[in-house]
């Protein structure tokens, strides 16, 4: 089994501090920092763009996770690229060229994460399979942080981890966002996720090095 991976989403941080709640997470030993980008269209929300990613680029040196919840993603790789992401994950429901998306981000020497919402049949990820160093099952409908896993998401983890094993690609991530907390992540993870988002049950805690630890042992329960 793969070495879990906890990523905070810093949606859930106080964005007036977020140089500090970075730094706090990264020394209560999270493993990737997972960036909420949003544009208002592909999702009725709008929070970060490359100039926040590149400020944050200055002070840290972790893996950044870049979750692009934007139409047509393909417009925006570049500037990530060039602000500091080392992941870009783009929605398949956001553009018709997701597999021109996934090589451009490859091309620039980036890994690159193909995300399914959670009414998006895994189907398609077949002729994507050797595109992908990741694959985001979405656990709730993107957007916001702080909902509820969507049950019926932990059988599409099962299957997106099928499909690869199948395929032989037993390298690439298997990342849930969105309602993961200690007490769904044991779930997520027997269904085969080994990348784990987690905003509200690590941001909403007053201690994040305890909250970390708390998914941690959830997880070797
Ligand atoms: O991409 C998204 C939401 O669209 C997530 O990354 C959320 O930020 C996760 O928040 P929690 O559900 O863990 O509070
Ligand atoms: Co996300």
């Amino acid at each position: 089994m793969k070495t879990p991976v906890i990523a905070p989403s810093i949606l859930s941080s106080d964005f007036a501090r977020l140089r500090e709640e970075v730094d706090e997470v990264i020394r209560a030993g999270c493993d990737w920092i997972h960036i909420d980008v949003m544009d208002g269209h592909f999702v009725p929300n709008l929070t970060i763009g490359p100039p926040v990613v590149k400020a944050l680029r200055q002070h840290f040196q972790a893996t950044f996770d870049v979750h692009l919840m934007v139409e047509s993603p393909e417009r925006w790789i570049q500037a990530f690229v060039d602000a500091g992401a080392d992941m870009l994950t783009v929605h398949y429901e956001a553009t018709p060229h997701v597999h021109r998306a996934l090589q451009m981000i490859r091309e620039c020497g980036r890994r690159a994460g193909l995300a399914l919402n959670p009414g998006t049949s895994p189907d398609g990820l077949s002729y994507l399979l050797a595109d992908v160093d990741l694959v985001l099952v979405m656990t709730v409908n993107p957007g916001f942080g702080g909902q509820s896993l969507v049950p019926s998401t932990l059988a599409k983890v099962a299957e997106v981890r099928r499909m690869l094993d199948d395929a032989g690609r037993h390298d690439v991530h298997v990342q849930v966002d969105g309602g993961i907390h200690p007490g769904t992540i044991r779930q997520a993870r027997d269904a085969g996720a080994d990348v784990f988002v987690a905003g509200s049950a690590v941001f909403d805690e007053p201690n994040r090095a305890l909250a970390i630890e708390a998914l941690r042992a959830a997880l070797r329960e």
